[in-house]
C-alpha cells in the first residue's frame, strides 16, 4: 500500500524519522495487527482464555489485551455480544492504561466514541465511582452507549456534548480526564483506506487547533492535583507534541509526567515542536515499525495540587439537590413500585444492590440508575444518566437490554442458558422465539453462563427481546 501514501506524508516521515523511515514505511507491507481486550467486568482474563476459541497472543503494555489473527473474527462470535471482550487495536490500549483509573474515582473520557478507552476505564473503576463518556457527534454516541451497555457497565453517564458545554457544568470535578482527540489518523491508514483519503496538510492543522480548544476545556474540569492524558493515532508532530508544548505554554498549572518506556515505547522528540522541550521525551510515541500495532502518541499530565480556579460550588450542590427533587417527574411512584414488582420476580437477589431511592432517574417512560444521585443534568444532552433498567408501560417494567448485560445469571431467578454452537441461540440473536419450557416470567438469556438478553416465557416459549438493531442478519 506504500504507493498509495500521500506524497507529502511521506516526504515529512522521511525527514523526520531519517535512518528509520525505511524501517517504518516497510511497516505499511505488513498485515494490520487485530487486537482485543479481555472485559473483566465479565470475565477474568485466566477464564477467558480457558473458553477462548481463538488463538490469542499478549499485547505485553496491557494485561487484558491480546493479538488475535484476522479469520478468526471474534466480531462474529456470540462471547462479543455478551460482552467477554471489545476489538481494539493494540496500541490503542496504551492511553486508558496510561490514565490509570481507580476503582471510586471520578474519571472523564471526553472525545469517547465508539468507547474503546471508555470500556477499558469502566473496567478499571470496576463499578465504583463515575465514569464520564462524552462524544460530541449524535450518531457516535449512540455506538458508545450501545458499546457500554454490551460490556455491562453500570456506572457511565454518556453524554453527546461540546467541550465547552462540560466545561461549564463540571469546574475542576474530575479526578482523570482522557482526551483520546479528533486527529488526521495517519495512525489507520494500514487499517482504513478512507484515512488516507481524508488526509490532508490543512486537515493536520485544523486538528491541531481543534485539540488546544479541546485541551483547554478539559484542564478546567480537571481537579487540582488531578491527572490528563492526551492521545492521538497520528505521527504528526504539529498534532502531538506541538499540541503539548502550546498547551503548557498556556497551561504552567501543568506538567509533564513521565511514562513508563519499554523498549517498545519510542519517546517523544523534543525537537519536534517549537521551542524544543526536553520533558517531551517523557511522552511516548508508538511506532508501527517497533511494535505489533497501528501507532499512536500518549501523554500524561498532571495539574498542580494548587491551581486556582473555582471549585464546584457548595451551592451549586445545593441548587443540583434542589432541581432534582422540584423535577421529579410524576409517575415516578408508580415507575418505583414496578421496579420493585420486576426486582422481586426477576433478579431478588439484586434488591439491595439498587437500595438508593435517590439514584432512579425517570425519563418520559426511561427508568435509570444514577452513579451520581442529585446530579443536575437539565439542559445537557444525556445518551444515558446511568443504568437503563427499563422501559415503564401501564405500571409495568419491561426489562433495558443493558440490565439484562449487568448481571449474571446467578442473580436472575430464571435462567435459559446455551452453548455458544447451540443453534437456539443463534435463533435467538437473530431475533427469533425458541420453544422452550421453563416457568412463566422475565428470563434472562446466556451463552456458557454469560449473560447475552432477555426472554419472555411463556407457555413452552421463549419470547424474544434480543433488541432489534443488535440484531444478527
Ligand atoms: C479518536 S476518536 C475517539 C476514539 C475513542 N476514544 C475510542 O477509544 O473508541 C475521537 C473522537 O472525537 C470526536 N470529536 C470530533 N470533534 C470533536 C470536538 N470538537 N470535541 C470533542 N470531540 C470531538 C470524534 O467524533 C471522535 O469520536
Amino acid at each position: 500500500m506504500t504507493q498509495n501514501l500521500p506524497e507529502l506524508f511521506t516526504e515529512r516521515m522521511k525527514r523526520l524519522l531519517e535512518q528509520e523511515y525505511e524501517a517504518f514505511i516497510a511497516s505499511y507491507d505488513q498485515p494490520v495487527t487485530h487486537g482485543l481486550r479481555v472485559n473483566p467486568l465479565k470475565v477474568a482474563r485466566e477464564q477467558f482464555l480457558s473458553l477462548s476459541p481463538f488463538a490469542l497472543e499478549p499485547v505485553a503494555w496491557c494485561a487484558n489485551g491480546f493479538r488475535y489473527k484476522e479469520q478468526d473474527r471474534p466480531g462474529k462470535h456470540p462471547f462479543h455480544a455478551a460482552g467477554l471482550y471489545y476489538l481494539q487495536e493494540p496500541s490503542a490500549m496504551s492511553a486508558a492504561e496510561a490514565l490509570d483509573a481507580k476503582p471510586g474515582e471520578r474519571i472523564l473520557d471526553l472525545c469517547a466514541a465508539p468507547g474503546g478507552k471508555s470500556t477499558q476505564l469502566a473496567a478499571a473503576l470496576n463499578g465504583e465511582g463515575l465514569l464520564v463518556a462524552n462524544e460530541i457527534h449524535p450518531v457516535r454516541v449512540k455506538a458508545l452507549a450501545e458499546n457500554l451497555e454490551r460490556c455491562g457497565v453500570k456506572n457511565a453517564v454518556v453524554t453527546n456534548e461540546t467541550p465547552e458545554r462540560l466545561q461549564e457544568r463540571f469546574p475542576q470535578f474530575f479526578d482523570k480526564i482522557l482526551v483520546d482527540a479528533p486527529c488526521s489518523g495517519e495512525g489507520m491508514f494500514r487499517k482504513l483506506p478512507e484515512a488516507v483519503e481524508d488526509w490532508s496538510p490543512n486537515k493536520v492543522t485544523e486538528c491541531h487547533l481543534m485539540q488546544q480548544d479541546i485541551l483547554d476545556a478539559a484542564s478546567a474540569m480537571l481537579k487540582p492535583g488531578g491527572t490528563l492524558v492526551y492521545s492521538t493515532c497520528t505521527f504528526a508532530p504539529l498534532e502531538n507534541e506541538q499540541t503539548l508544548v502550546d498547551f503548557l505554554a498556556r497551561h504552567p498549572e501543568f506538567t509533564i509526567v513521565p511514562l513508563p518506556q519499554p523498549e517498545w515505547f519510542a519517546p517523544g522528540q523534543p525537537n519536534w515542536a517549537t521551542p524544543a522541550c526536553e520533558q517531551l521525551r517523557d511522552t511516548a510515541r508508538l511506532w508501527p515499525h517497533r511494535l505489533q500495532g497501528e501507532g499512536h502518541y500518549l501523554a500524561k499530565l498532571q495539574k498542580s495540587a494548587d491551581a486556582d480556579s473555582e471549585p464546584i460550588s457548595a451551592a451549586g450542590k445545593r441548587k443540583e439537590k434542589r432541581t432534582a427533587k422540584a423535577a421529579a417527574p410524576a409517575g415516578r411512584k408508580e415507575a418505583l413500585a414496578a421496579w420493585r414488582t420486576f426486582v422481586k420476580e426477576a433478579i431478588p437477589q439484586l434488591a439491595d444492590e439498587f437500595a438508593d431511592e435517590s439514584a432512579f432517574v425517570l425519563f418520559g417512560e426511561q427508568l435509570y440508575y444514577s452513579p451520581i444521585p442529585g446530579m443536575d443534568w437539565d439542559k445537557l444532552k444525556v445518551a444515558r444518566v446511568g443504568l437503563h433498567l427499563g422501559t415503564v408501560k401501564k405500571n409495568r417494567l419491561e426489562p433495558a437490554h443493558a440490565l439484562a448485560l449487568s448481571i449474571t445469571p446467578a442473580e436472575a431467578a430464571r435462567v435459559a442458558d446455551y452453548s455458544a454452537d447451540d443453534p437456539d441461540l443463534l435463533r435467538y440473536l437473530k431475533g427469533e422465539a425458541l420453544a422452550r419450557d421453563g416457568a412463566n416470567g422475565w428470563t434472562l438469556v446466556a451463552v456458557d453462563g454469560f449473560s447475552i438478553g432477555w426472554g419472555k416465557q411463556s407457555e413452552g416459549q421463549l419470547k424474544n427481546h434480543y433488541p432489534k438493531g443488535l440484531r444478527w442478519v
